[in-house]
């Protein structure tokens, strides 16, 4: 668009016919003295919580808004204007505590009210790279990339803008009676951008209340919003419809410049110039001249006046929308599941890494070791052995933040999850325990019996499953994909060194790692897989070394470095078992209790 017709639009209605009396019903939504309130500490983390000075930052000043519905309402201001807080306290996500009340067409919002009625998207697009686009939504303009990967890191997908939308869309297709959007047209061309806002526009007029925040809308952009709300270090400088900008500014002695976007002119105007202290006073005062006028003005006395009107409505409850009923459990949990299967399918990082990389590795072993004798020597080999079988490297389990943002979006609870993600990995997991066994068994000639090589694989299986389960419970604390593997790998390490005993004879050990040990998945499943690999073995003595003794057979070996453990098989199965349901309960705990509480 022209810039010299910019004015104009701010003074005429934009292009899509405003919404009828039957959509708008203002206000929909209803701020009544809003203030948010963030703490945060000083000084490295390293000096820990005591010893860092708490500071409380006032990120929202008295906020009263009356956000009409029907309409597209651009929340507009410079970086650290308290944009996004105002959108994640709206949403209920916000992290640091709030007064003020909000209602929605005459009922208080409580968080349960707004998880079922309001979608927020925010900055980042957070979408499972190898899933492809089915039917989302023509609304969204998207129909041409309908078979095309998401795309990732590895694989090229959809573009930016193009995943923008589909972030949109799943959003949309809750359904929500208000869409919040953080900075939607950010990294996107200028096309775009205006195909998404002018999409956005559409969806407003269709009854929904549709909010955006925007760092600098360009004039297209501008021209489709409807109602505009400035903000200014927490505080609003103004809130109206947009015809009502330049009017507004002008009368404060502010005009708008012919050929400018008064966007832009008014974005200069409410800027602090940090460029050197004079000018950071000047503009400061400006500001603040701003904020105080709009304290005086009748836009606010009016605002506060509609919205005092709301405010004595009752509590907010979910009320289902449009007669839908939510889908079963059993739905959900299977959509959740196929969801993750596809992509775990599709994931060619993840196949290699679980098919291709472990059994990679045996040729080294064969040059290394090469086949097994029977010999007094090869009671060490066969231990080097059976180390590197139960220090099975646990996987970086496929998670992404988009699982917790879905379940902040109230989509699915963390068990539901989390019993989904155990069960699509397994197949994964054997395939890949049995690839391993496979290769280790053929290659050195461990023990050729059929009950002992399932016995292998079952160990080498549940040892997998129990690491990829104890990371995915790490990333519940941690919320870091790289620090939860380090960690879990760390431990997995630790746990392999105390309790296998075939680096270090236990008894040896200090008395406090000797009781460790009994908590360690690696205690039982070595001793299954020594007496898996010892009992009933026959060794030689021609390599016998004078004065030492020789071990005529495997189960005098254990009988010296692991009393009891052939009598012991069957318990240390049910162990392993018990381990691994352990391990699905504690990542469901770490999720559920450490997770949602970050996270709220
Ligand atoms: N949890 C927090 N801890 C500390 N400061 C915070 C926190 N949340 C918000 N703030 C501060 O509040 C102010 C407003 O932040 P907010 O992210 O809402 O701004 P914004 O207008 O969305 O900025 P941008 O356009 O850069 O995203 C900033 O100064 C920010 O540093």
């Amino acid at each position: 668009m022209d810039t010299s017709t910019l004015q104009g639009v701010f003074m005429t209605p934009p292009s899509s016919p405003l919404p009828t009396e039957e959509t708008r019903k203002s206000p929909a939504l209803a701020i009544s003295d809003l203030n948010y309130y963030v703490q945060y500490r000083s000084a490295p983390w390293w000096r820990g919580a005591c010893f860092r000075k708490a500071h409380v930052k006032h990120v929202l000043n008295h906020v009263n808004l009356a956000l009409p519905a029907g309409s597209l309402t651009a929340l507009v201001g410079s970086s650290g204007s308290g944009k996004t807080s105002l959108l994640d306290v709206i949403a209920f996500r916000a992290a640091g505590d709030v007064t003020g009340r909000i209602m929605y067409n005459g009922l208080r919002c409580t968080s349960e009210m707004m998880r079922h009625q309001c979608s927020y998207v925010i900055q980042a697009d957070r979408l499972l790279p190898n899933l492809s686009v089915e039917a989302v939504i023509a609304q969204m303009g998207l129909r041409v990339v309908a078979d095309s990967r998401i795309g990732g890191a590895v694989v090229r997908g959809i573009s930016g803008g193009e995943k923008r939308r589909v972030t949109i869309a799943i959003q949309l297709l809750q359904d929500p009676d208000i869409l919040l959007l953080d900075e939607p047209t950010t990294g996107l061309d200028s096309f775009t951008a205006r195909h998404l806002v002018a999409s956005l526009q559409q969806l407003a007029r269709q009854g929904k209340l549709v909010v955006v925040s925007i760092h600098q809308p360009r004039s297209d952009i501008a021209r489709l919003i409807d109602h505009i709300v400035l903000l200014s270090q927490g505080q609003v400088v103004f809130n109206g419809p947009s015809t009502q900008l330049v009017p507004y500014f002008t009368e404060l002695g502010y005009p708008c410049p012919r050929y400018t976007n008064p966007l832009d002119t008014y974005m200069d105007v409410m800027g602090i110039d940090r460029r050197d202290g004079e000018r950071m006073l000047a503009s400061s005062q400006r500001v603040q001249e701003l904020i105080e006028a709009y304290q005086e003005s009748e836009l606010l006395k009016s605002t506060k006046k509609t919205v005092a009107r709301e405010m004595s409505g009752p509590v907010g409850h979910v009320s289902p929308r449009n007669g839908a009923t939510s889908p079963g459990w059993g739905r959900i949990f299977s959509t959740v599941l196929n969801r993750l299967t596809l992509n775990l399918y599709r994931d060619k990082m993840a196949f290699i890494n679980r098919f291709i990389l472990l059994p990679a590795f045996v040729p080294f072993i064969l040059i290394f070791l090469g086949r097994l004798q029977n010999n007094q020597r090869s009671i060490q080999d066969r231990l080097g052995l059976l180390y590197q079988s139960v220090q099975v490297p646990p996987y970086l389990p496929a998670l992404r933040n988009h699982f917790y943002r879905e379940g902040l979006d109230g989509l699915y609870s963390s068990a539901t999850f989390l019993l989904a993600y155990t069960i699509h990995i397994v197949p994964f997991v054997a395939v890949a325990s049995v690839l391993f066994s496979a290769f280790l068994y053929w290659v050195t000639g461990m023990s050729a019996d059929a009950d002992k090589f399932a016995i292998h694989i079952a160990v080498v299986f549940v040892l997998h499953l129990v690491g990829e389960l104890l990371t995915v419970a790490m990333m519940g604390v941690f919320r870091n994909p790289q620090l939860a593997n380090t960690t879990t790998a760390l431990i997995f390490t630790a746990s392999g060194l105390v309790a296998s005993g075939f680096l270090r004879a236990s008894q040896n050990m200090v008395s406090i790692l000797q009781l460790l040990s009994w908590v360690s998945v690696h205690k039982y499943s070595s001793e299954i897989l020594v007496v898996n690999e010892f009992h009933q073995l026959n060794l030689t003595c021609n390599d016998a070394i004078q004065g030492v003794p020789c071990v005529p057979n495997g189960d005098v070996f254990l009988d010296a470095n692991y009393p009891g453990a052939v009598d012991q098989v069957q318990r240390n199965i049910e162990i392993l078992i018990a381990f691994l349901g352990g391990h699905i309960l504690v990542a469901i705990v770490c999720f559920k209790v450490v997770g949602l509480r970050i996270l709220q």
